[in-house]
């Protein structure tokens, strides 16, 4: 299908699950695509990779990891396409919390004196979750009240300093930021998409791939017959009325009918547009709107065995979450931990041996760090963080963040419409921007 006067039909500019997913459904078509990866693997914010952490060797993921079988379909439609296997994750054994410094064993979420406030808070935050619908661009569902900072939005529920803590998990385990730092609007779109379920928003860690989500995101490329080239950042986008002209932070210099930019939002300021991007882009690219997570693996010796153990950041350190993933042969467990590690606060934890075992006895005090893995994605300059939007910006923008500049389309779960900053968030905006690239080029009388 390629038209001689270009090198290709499409280039795709980042290899994630969006601009996979777009890749291989464009090649599908018969257009000719090239994808254009910064790093020297595919995958982006996830990153499955053969590891030893202490004594456990095995598949472990440094990012995106579980999936949820009962709604996102586009995960589970890849998954079977490609015969790969989905397992579930360890059943916790106890369920206590860390919250306005108190450590308290569960299983109640609070104290029993605050438990009437608890229900409070949660009919107020399910009210709320409930005015939004997952599909829907938020600026078009008349929720600008609810584009607060999530702090404002705790503080007004009024409520004792436990309850608060347990509720400022569902927004910082899902933006890796402290409640003040964001808005209300992303703790509630994410109950919301949990099917209106706090229950469920609460417990995420579902099932994930056993083979690895590296397994999958290889599946889908090799199936694409793209053209893909490693450690080839972008640095300008410049497109005209003939094309789009894509070059490399080498230098090198690619033409093509379209493109797609898969790369995440936070990092789309360090791109050059010619024209540049639309106002709401470009303003929010700058202003960042990172998350700033720590996910980490650990070797644990001396843990209770398997608790789901939930903090409360403000009062933590910025620590959100300690759960056991398997009981190792030798003894100990495999943990993985959650927690935000603010760039502009000295006391975070870090992400040396020292700091992570600050982390692990904040939650634990008497348990031992043996071996950890962890990735800082919030300095890695690919990805930024993941999404954590500040107040302000998605009841304002988000239809126009996401929407095309002629014959540029922007993929990434950054910006979608349903399960935002999820693997199922990036497939999906993946499969809407080479729909709209396929029906842009599918017009013979305005796109040569
Ligand atoms: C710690 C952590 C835990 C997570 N847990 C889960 C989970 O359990 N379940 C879940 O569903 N999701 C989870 N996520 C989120 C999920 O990983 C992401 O939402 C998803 O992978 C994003 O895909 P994407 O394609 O939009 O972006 P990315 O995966 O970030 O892909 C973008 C690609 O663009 C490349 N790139 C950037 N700039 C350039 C440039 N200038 N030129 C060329 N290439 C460039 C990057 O290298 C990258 O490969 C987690 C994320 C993190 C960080």
């Amino acid at each position: 299908m390629q038209n001689s006067n270009y090198d290709y039909d499409t280039v795709v500019i980042g290899g994630g699950f969006a601009g996979v997913r777009a890749c291989r459904d464009l090649s599908e078509q018969g257009y000719s695509v090239l994808l254009l990866e910064a790093r020297d693997r595919l995958g982006g914010r996830t990153w499955s990779k053969h590891s030893k952490v202490g004594v456990f060797e095995g598949t472990v993921e440094l990012g995106g990891q579980w999936v949820w079988p009962d709604r996102q379909v586009n995960m589970m439609a890849e998954i079977k396409r490609y015969g790969l296997t989905l397992t579930r994750s360890a059943t916790p054994e106890s369920y206590p919390s860390y919250v306005a410094g108190v450590h308290n064993p569960g299983p109640l979420p609070v104290p029993l004196e605050d438990i009437y406030d608890f229900e409070r808070a949660a009919f107020a935050l399910l009210t709320d979750a409930h005015r939004i619908s997952p599909g829907i661009p938020l600026d078009q569902q008349n929720v600008g009240d609810l584009d607060i900072p999530y702090g404002q939005y705790l503080d007004a529920l009024g409520v004792s300093p436990a309850t608060r803590g347990w509720f400022t998990f569902f927004g910082s385990v899902f933006t890796a930021r402290y409640p003040e730092e964001i808005s209300a609007l992303g703790p509630l779109t994410f109950i919301a998409q949990m099917e209106h379920s706090l229950i469920r928003a609460w417990g995420i860690l579902d099932e994930y791939l056993v083979e690895g989500t590296g397994a999958l995101i290889g599946a889908m490329a090799s199936d694409s017959h793209a053209d893909i080239r490693f450690e080839t950042p972008v640095a300008n986008v410049t497109q005209n009325a003939d094309g789009v002209t894509v070059t490399t932070a080498a230098g090198n210099v690619f033409t093509a009918r379209t493109a797609v930019v898969a790369t995440p939002l936070a990092t789309w300021a360090d791109i050059d547009f010619d024209p540049p991007l639309s106002e709401a882009k470009s303003s929010a690219s700058r202003e960042r709107h990172m998350a700033y997570p720590v996910k980490v693996l650990m070797q644990v010796n001396n843990a209770p065995r398997f608790p789901y153990l939930l903090a409360d950041p403000d009062n933590a350190g910025g620590a959100i979450l300690l759960v056991a993933e398997q009981e190792l042969d030798q003894g100990g467990q495999m943990m993985t931990g959650f927690y935000v590690n603010h760039l502009e606060r000295e006391d975070s934890f870090g992400t040396d041996f020292a700091g992570v075992e600050r982390f692990l006895k904040t939650l634990c005090p008497e348990a031992e760090l043996v071996d950890f893995q962890c990735h800082e994605w919030a300095t890695d300059p690919w990805a930024r963080g993941f999404v954590a939007y500040k107040p302000g910006r998605l009841s304002k923008s988000h239809t126009e963040l996401a929407a095309p500049q002629e014959r540029v389309f922007f993929a990434t779960a950054d910006i979608a419409t349903t399960f935002m900053t999820w693997m199922e968030g990036a497939l999906e905006s993946g499969k809407k921007a080479a729909v709209d690239a396929h029906r842009h080029m599918a017009q013979p009388a305005s796109n040569p």
